[in-house]
């Protein structure tokens, strides 16, 4: 008996190269990235901060997410590992042509002038590098003035909120992976 199935196995995240970075100062942003890695069937996932420059440069595709806690400012939004990562590591990266999808998190209620503004910035700066983005969502369901995040009406990636809509977030995320496979993304 042959087993004809046994070298056709389903491609597995590691295979295809994909990988979720995120940072967190509080936790929200990394149970965010746990949602969309267990949409995605166990994603691997880590801090930037960890991430090897040969690693990054290695996959296809990057899930990137950052929460907002500088608030207003024009770069370094995110007050975490990103900010050094963003202006000091990915200028000397070779990543041009990857695909990359973008998630925020922040609070639409307390900043509403500035709800996930450090999304914004990640798909400005991979933009920048030649990175292809998917991933846009709607801004309806949201409750906020303005956002860095937004461009052409549309937010760059997928938003969520801890603080006020946490019972939406592992729903949300089902949904974006839904998204980003039917954009061929992975
Ligand atoms: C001092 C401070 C500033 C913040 N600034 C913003 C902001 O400008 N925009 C925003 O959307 N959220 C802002 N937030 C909310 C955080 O981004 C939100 O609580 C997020 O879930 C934190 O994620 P983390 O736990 O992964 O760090 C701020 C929170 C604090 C306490």
């Amino acid at each position: 008996f042959v087993n004809t199935h046994r070298y056709t196995a389903s491609t597995t995240a590691l295979e295809a190269g994909v990988k979720i970075y995120y940072s967190s100062s509080t936790g929200n942003t990394e149970q965010v990235a746990e949602y969309i890695s267990k949409a995605g069937g166990d994603l691997p996932m880590d801090d930037i901060g960890d991430a090897t420059n040969e690693e990054v440069e290695g996959l296809d595709c990057l899930i990137v997410g950052a929460p907002t806690w500088h608030t207003g400012a024009d770069e370094q939004r995110s007050g975490t590992s990103w900010d050094d990562w963003l202006y000091t590591t990915l200028p000397n990266l070779k990543v041009e042509g990857k695909k990359v999808a973008v998630f925020g998190v922040g609070d639409q209620q307390s900043y509403g002038d500035n709800f996930c503004d450090a999304a914004g910035e990640l798909y400005d700066l991979f933009s920048a590098k030649g990175c292809k983005v998917f991933g846009m969502t709607s801004t309806e369901g949201y409750d906020h003035t303005e956002s860095k995040a937004e461009v052409d009406g549309k937010f760059v990636g997928l938003m969520f909120d801890e603080d006020n809509q946490y019972e939406l977030s592992e729903e949300r995320a089902k949904a974006w992976i839904g998204q980003l496979k039917s954009e061929g993304f992975f």
